[in-house]
């Protein structure tokens, strides 16, 4: 399996949901991403997949509001969630999106991995940081990405990644952190190869498994 990848152009729409029991069967793996309002979520999955207008994006934060779901193949899910941190809406509205999020976090067996964006700008904010945490004590996979980094030279973009790698490194848990952006597609090649790994180690911890059930 070294370097096997996914084909993730074969994506396609399942479902837009308000909260988790309008998903499909909890079964399978699902590979979430997540992040602030604008953090660039929805532009990540479609430079990952190669498809301009697969999830909306916005310049309004908060485009987003509603649980989508993609499927790569049977079995293989891509999630783009609703941002958070986004004081600019009717506190009802954020209330509602907030309350489906932290359901689908907790509550949702097939999440395996968590993509967490956070603009290069802007990391590890307070929410970032409490989903950091929550994800490696639940062992759930985490990739770190510090979106839109075309806004730096690679030189001071290559010092923020190290500083947020330390970081991170406090928390312990499965954290890799890399440098993003779906505007000139740096980092795009390096997420399909880590979330094919993860896909795909999930199927072998999943035969085992049944092994263990059924051992014929
Ligand atoms: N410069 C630059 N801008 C980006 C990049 N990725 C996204 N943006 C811009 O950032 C804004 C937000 O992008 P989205 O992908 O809609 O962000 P999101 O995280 O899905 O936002 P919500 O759905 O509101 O939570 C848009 O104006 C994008 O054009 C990038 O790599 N570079
Ligand atoms: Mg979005």
């Amino acid at each position: 399996m070294e370097n096997q990848t996914l084909n993730f152009q074969k994506v396609h729409f399942v479902t837009s949901a308000p909260d988790i029991r309008h998903l499909p069967d909890d079964d399978g793996v699902e590979v979430a991403f997540a992040g602030r309002s604008n953090a660039g979520k929805s532009s990540a999955l479609n430079a990952l997949t190669g498809q301009r207008q697969l999830a909306r994006t916005s310049k309004t934060p908060g485009r987003t509001q509603l649980i989508n779901l993609f499927e790569l193949e049977p079995g293989k899910r891509l999630v783009d969630l609703p941002g958070y941190g986004y004081a600019q809406v009717p506190e009802e509205m954020k209330r509602k999106w907030q309350a489906s999020l932290s359901e689908y976090l907790q509550k949702r067996d097939s999440l395996k991995g968590l993509v967490l964006l956070m603009d290069i700008r802007h990391p590890l904010k307070d929410t970032d940081t409490q989903l950091l945490e929550w994800a490696t004590a639940n062992g759930i996979k985490v990739l770190a990405l510090l979106t839109k980094c075309d806004k730096f030279n690679p030189g001071p973009r290559k010092n923020i990644v190290q500083q947020v790698r330390r970081q991170v490194a406090e928390f312990g848990g499965e954290v890799q952190v890399e440098a993003f952006s779906s505007l000139k597609g740096i980092g795009v090649e390096l997420v399909s190869q880590v979330l094919s790994r993860w896909y795909l180690e999930q199927d072998i911890e999943t035969q085992q498994d049944d092994d263990l059930v059924d051992p014929a």
